[in-house]
């Protein structure tokens, strides 16, 4: 017997269901649409409407509008150039319409005598108020007008609002709409059912005006976008619990080698430090992994907190790693962690990809046999021959800058084993709680919010590129009276030739212009031992002015520095900037930052220099930079795989993450099937790959 249904349900491919063949198979899949379900929460991006008619006279010009008329004319002019133009009356008046491009099938629509329906925006043009390119509809005899918005959907070119409208019906009937969410929960909310809200927002009734669907603020647009912000919560939460289910090495010891460590140290640590060290520490005493992120703002002082946790596993007879995105930065924590660590005699490993074969060889030996508790190093640390046997903890610094493979790729190396080894991560661009709540929920967060006393604050000016001049004499003045001074170059995004030819410009021009001066130069094209090299002399005071490219954006720290100077400011991101900026203030002499501009400054450019200006705090300067660039591109969403939110926004509906956050705990726990149905209709099998 034949099936009743032929419709494809579920995770069927698009191409194959009824009218579907390859071509638009491939346009449905742009929009990443590539199952009947998905075609369902394709929801749209407006409405028009267009179940009233407006009498031609009463059009206005600047607003949309559906005039019905019959055709009195229809021709193409070539005159000033081709085109299509047809006029419609009605009891009330003429209206022109033209269209630009046409097929020879529109003109058989609109010969005269015949009945249409126009939609677009009407205007004044030069035979009096017209349409271009209106949408045409022929009027059957004795047709109504259709009793619901239109609803218009994004969409990709070569398809069209029909074909779509036509496929998301057919799945609107074909697809089980099963309600998942318990009713208490809809009710404290005030949510609609599922299949009321997507039937709503697909085919509104007559009486819901556009302008308020289209806020999306309507109890039928919070039940998606809650449901959305539920599958995002409960997928990240099972990636949490099911690494969480592994096997951890339990890192308690003695305390002795942290406790040596703080009585050598020239501070005690801050109370968010303490806290923090706290949190972690107890953490790796649990035989499961930690997986925890570190934010801390700029200059925080997250470095001793990884150091702490660092000997907690060495403590406990195992190995530590630490990995760096630049070379610098990696080297500077190896300077560093070896200078803490030395008195202690605990050893750190070294690995860059800039070290000789033979050094390089001879550390991974040493590493290999468990001699070298501690290794520090690029993402050479993830090379093959790489083995920490007995790896505990895996660190990331700047862990966004790192792919979801590499972090990975680091805690494998412990895996020869059958324990998982902890992770943390750190981060110094901090991120608005509502972001990480929601992007970051398969993690713990640690937070250090507060700086270390002794801190001035750094002095921001603004100062357009006509005064550089008195910037260069200032950095003269600075320098003589024992300051030392950055001097970052212009990012040049489009080209990295183009960046450095601008670096050694402006190292040129500044060593002629200041010769009394010792001047170094640091960019990312620089054999691996001169960077360091240059970076030691300026650490060391012997240079008073580093002339620079981004590459000391992240981590470096020479507390002497209290000048800098950043060249088109205008072009750096709001995080860039903070980072940089964050490279002075660093020591208890006061420090200015100066960020010289080139007008004229376009809209972002200003937004982004105000709030540097305004704004000393990361925290407030990240919910700024969440504002103006939208979490996609805030996360770094795109490489770190994780998949980004449709519809809800994190600002607005905070209250409904909040409850997706406590309501996705509970339906794991409770309730695995629901969980599993709604991550599948959200995420179908594209849940990305998952942090590691
Ligand atoms: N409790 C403290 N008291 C005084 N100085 C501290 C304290 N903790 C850290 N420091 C010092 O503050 C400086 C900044 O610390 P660190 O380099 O760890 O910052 P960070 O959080 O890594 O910042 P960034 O991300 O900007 O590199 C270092 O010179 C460090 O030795």
């Amino acid at each position: 017997m034949a099936r009743a249904s032929t419709a494809p349900r579920g995770d069927a491919p698009a191409a194959g269901w009824p009218g579907v063949g390859a071509a638009l198979a491939g346009r449905l899949a742009k929009l990443d649409i590539r199952s009947p379900r998905d075609l369902l929460l394709h929801l749209p991006l407006r409405y028009e409407d267009e179940t009233r008619l407006t009498p031609i006279a009463a059009a206005r010009a600047g607003f949309p509008a559906q005039v019905e008329g019959e055709v009195t004319s229809c021709e193409v002019t070539l005159r000033p150039r081709r085109q299509l133009v047809a006029r419609i009356r009605d009891d009330s008046g003429t209206l022109v319409a033209r269209w630009l491009h046409f097929y020879p099938s529109q003109q058989k629509l609109l010969a005269p005598g015949r009945r249409v329906r126009l939609f677009g925006e009407v205007r004044g043009g030069f035979f009096g108020d017209e349409m271009v390119h209106p949408r045409v509809h022929p009027v059957a005899e004795g047709e109504a007008l259709p009793e619901a918005l239109t609803p218009v959907y994004p969409t990709t070119a070569g398809l069209g609002q029909a074909t779509l409208r036509r496929l998301i019906d057919q799945a609107l009937k074909s697809e089980p709409l099963d309600d998942w969410l318990p009713e208490a929960v809809r009710r404290r909310l005030d949510l609609p059912g599922f299949a009321d809200a997507l039937r709503l927002l697909h085919h509104p009734p007559p009486e819901v005006p556009a302008s308020v669907l289209e806020d999306r603020q309507h109890p039928a647009w919070r039940r998606i976008k809650f449901e959305e912000l539920l599958a995002q919560q409960i997928s990240l939460r099972r990636a949490y619990l099911a690494r969480r289910a592994k096997t951890a090495p339990v890192l308690a010891g003695s305390g002795r080698l942290a406790q040596a460590l703080l009585a050598g140290l020239p501070f005690a640590l801050t109370g968010a430090q303490r806290r923090v060290v706290a949190e972690i520490g107890a953490d790796l005493a649990q035989p499961h992994p930690m997986q925890r992120l570190l934010m801390g703002d700029v200059g925080s002082g997250k470095t001793i907190v990884a150091a702490l946790a660092m000997l907690q596993a060495v403590d406990a007879g195992y190995q530590a790693a630490l990995m760096a995105p630049t070379e610098i930065l990696a080297e500077q924590h190896w300077q560093k962690l070896s200078a803490w660590l030395a008195p202690l005699g605990v050893e750190v490993a070294w690995l860059a990809g800039s070290r000789g074969k033979r050094a390089r060889e001879a550390e991974l030996a040493r590493l290999a046999s468990g001699e070298v508790p501690l290794a520090v190093g690029t993402h050479a640390l993830i090379e093959d021959p790489v083995a920490l046997p007995r790896l505990g903890l895996a660190v990331v610094d700047e862990q966004h800058r790192f792919g979801v493979r590499q972090r990975l790729a680091l805690r494998e190396k412990g895996a020869a084993g059958t324990l998982s080894p902890h992770l943390l991560m750190m981060s110094a661009t901090p991120i608005p709680r509502t972001l990480a709540m929601s992007h970051y929920a398969d993690l713990d967060v640690s937070v250090l919010d507060e700086l270390p006393p002794g801190r001035t604050p750094v002095l921001t000016k603004l100062v357009s590129d006509a005064r550089r001049e008195e910037v260069v004499a200032r950095v003269r003045d600075g320098c003589l009276a024992g300051r030392q001074a950055y001097w970052v170059c212009p990012l040049i995004e489009e080209s990295e030739a183009l960046q450095l030819q601008t670096a050694q410009d402006t190292y040129a021009t500044l060593c002629e212009a200041l010769p009394e001066l010792r001047i170094g130069l640091v960019h990312g094209r620089l054999k691996p031992a001169e960077k360091s090299a240059t970076m030691a002399a300026f650490a060391a005071g012997e240079l008073h002015l580093l002339v620079a490219t981004t590459v000391i954006e992240v981590g470096v720290d020479v507390p002497n520095a209290s000048l800098m100077v950043i060249e088109h400011a205008e072009r750096f991101g709001l995080a860039q900037l903070h980072q940089l900026r964050g490279r002075v203030g660093r020591g208890s002499a006061e420090s200015v930052c100066i960020l010289l501009y080139a007008q004229p400054l376009s809209q972002t450019g200003r937004a982004r220099l105000k709030v540097i200006f305004e704004n000393a705090d990361g925290f407030a300067i990240a919910r700024e930079d969440l504002r103006i660039r939208g979490p996609g591109e805030f996360v770094g969403a795109r490489q770190s795989g994780l998949p980004l939110l449709r519809y809800a926004d994190l600002e607005v509906d905070a209250d409904l993450l909040e409850a997706a956050r406590a309501l996705g705990e509970t339906l794991l726990r409770d309730e695995p099937q629901a969980a599993a149905a709604l991550m599948a209709r959200w995420l179908g099998g594209r849940e990305g790959l998952l942090r590691a």
